[in-house]
């Protein structure tokens, strides 16, 4: 005896092609068997952590498709006597810590227990073969180091001009005196200008348009597609045309190392510029041997890539708080005032703030900069592979687990901060500070592969954001007038959602008018 509702699954099964059925039948049998051996796991794994919808093999793809901070607050929630749990995203096993144990045990670990490279193996698509990730640990580690030399202090005191210069040209020639432009676009564009301005040299800033290599980098800034992180050999459209492009670009660099190469020979007062390419081009590994031109190039598209969207998202959300906010806008342009006192002339324009004003005579912007990357790390999560099992607080992170740690979510744990959804920049002044928790503030990640960028960004944004503030009177239009922006998960770095991120300004007259 059949009832109505078996027929009609009868008549919808005879329905379907055979190949989905057994596509169907094979997750379902997948997912039974994956759920089953989690729930039956040994007592000293991580916890399963997981929320209906739960598809299987897709696990909780759903929920972190739609806001994976989140996701992973609930699952730090329902597992903070143990700062550990597991979800399953495609079929792979992704394991966070938390609070600060966690986040320790995370930064502590030895490279061959918690491996970067096998996490990161997408970077190769784009910067190319024998470079940074995808090279022996401690081959990867003096590239690494390298970064140390390209962006020492000495360094810094002509990026600052650099900056400035850029910034002032920028803004000269694409908002002049008042209009309407998106703050994410604005920020983009200028900070590839002062990355590769400072990073990559005099000579290929001012061939970056005409050379076609401004056009070839979005081709590669396209290659970074998430999904890449789960499946970094799925054959891949941007895969070819960043071979393109990186051809072009050690083309360029090799043109610009033999000029330099030649003059320097020739020149007994040729002054050696202070870029990264230069630092690259000297650079050598411990055993004497030089970089090769793949490596140069490659490294050079990391930092450039690494830099420009990481500062570009931090600008952007620290915009976004200070427009809104008019307490702290007041708070930053005093500190400017003081800065740049009116003289009675045009105190406001000339680009001329120096290293030790931006390093120690900015301390609300040092502030606000802090509590915008506190709840606004340009990433989410960092992993790593897991090579060899791993013992947490009596749990074993076994073998073949992704490991991660959120700096979005910690840096919102109510265990680590007060109030902790609240833009509030006096967290971290001077007389609060002993307060924050070890591992409690991670935007540039910790331990050994803390980001070698950090100085560079900070500096940078101080210099240019101030710089803007000083000129330009902003408000934000559309949207984003009556909503604060959401995040944009569906990039590399976590954004403002564009259709937020819409002002109107008009070029400031005087310094009274600050
Ligand atoms: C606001 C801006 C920035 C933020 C928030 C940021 C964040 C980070 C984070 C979280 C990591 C660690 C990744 C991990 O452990 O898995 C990292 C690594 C790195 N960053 Fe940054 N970054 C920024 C800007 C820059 C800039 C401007 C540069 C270059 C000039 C740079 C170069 C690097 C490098 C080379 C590494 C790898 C370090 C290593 O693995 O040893 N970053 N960054």
């Amino acid at each position: 005896m059949t009832t109505p509702l078996l027929e009609t699954v009868q008549q919808q099964l005879q329905d379907e092609p055979l190949w989905k059925l057994v596509v169907a039948a094979c997750m379902v049998s997948y997912g039974l068997q994956s759920l089953l051996a989690m729930l039956m796991a040994p007592a000293n794994r991580p916890p399963f952590y997981y929320e209906l919808p739960y598809i299987p093999w897709l696990g909780s793809l759903v929920q972190f498709a739609v806001n994976p901070r989140e996701l992973i607050q609930r699952g730090m929630v329902a597992h903070k006597d143990k700062n550990c749990f597991t979800v399953h995203l495609f079929g792979t096993p992704m394991t966070f810590l938390t609070g600060s144990e966690g986040l320790a045990h995370f930064f502590k670990a030895r490279e061959h227990v918690f491996d970067i490279r096998e996490a990161y193996a997408m970077t190769i698509i784009t910067f190319g073969p024998g470079v940074c990730y995808d090279c022996p640990q401690s081959k990867m580690a003096q590239q690494f180091a390298f970064f140390k030399d390209g962006l020492s202090d000495k360094s810094f005191i002509k990026h600052m001009e650099l900056v400035q210069e850029e910034t002032l040209q920028y803004f000269d020639k694409h908002w002049g005196k008042s209009g309407e432009a998106d703050i994410l676009q604005t920020l983009s564009d200028l900070y590839t200008l002062t990355s590769s301005r400072c990073l990559l040299g005099d000579e290929i800033r001012a061939q970056w348009n005409e050379s076609g290599m401004a056009e070839h980098y979005i081709a590669l800034d396209h290659s970074f597609v998430p999904i890449l992180f789960f499946f970094p050999s799925i054959p891949n459209p941007h895969r070819s045309k960043c071979v393109t492009a990186r051809e072009l670009f050690k083309e360029m660099f090799q043109k610009v190392i033999d000029k330099r190469r030649q003059a320097e020979a020739n020149d007994d007062n040729y002054q050696k510029p202070h870029d990264f390419l230069q630092v690259l081009m000297e650079a050598k590994y411990r055993d004497g041997s030089e970089l090769e031109m793949q490596e140069i190039t490659g490294i050079m598209i990391g930092v450039l890539l690494g830099g420009q969207h990481t500062s570009n998202v931090t600008g952007s959300w620290l915009l976004s708080h200070l427009l809104r906010e008019p307490k702290w806008l007041q708070a930053v342009m005093d500190e400017q005032r003081k800065l740049f006192p009116d003289d009675g002339e045009h105190a406001i324009h000339p680009a001329t703030l120096t290293f030790d004003q931006v390093n120690k005579e900015m301390p609300v912007m040092d502030q606000v900069l802090s509590e915008t990357l506190r709840l606004h790390p340009p990433f989410f999560q960092l992993s790593r592979k897991v090579l060899e099992d791993s013992n947490f607080n009596g749990i074993t992170i076994p073998k073949g687990n992704i490991v991660n740690i959120s700096p979005s979510a910690s840096m919102r744990d109510p265990a680590m901060w007060d109030d902790p959804h609240t833009f509030d920049p006096t967290r971290f002044a001077p007389e609060n500070k002993d307060k924050i928790k070890q591992y409690a503030w991670v935007p540039f990640g910790g331990g050994m592969h803390q980001c070698g960028g950090r100085k560079f960004a900070w500096n940078s944004l101080k210099v240019s954001l101030t710089w803007i503030l000083r000129n330009y009177e902003i408000e934000i239009i559309g949207k984003g007038a009556n909503e604060f922006p959401k995040e944009d998960y569906t990039t590399m770095v976590v954004a403002p959602t564009s259709s937020h991120t819409r002002v109107r300004f008009k070029r400031r007259e005087q310094v009274d008018s600050i």
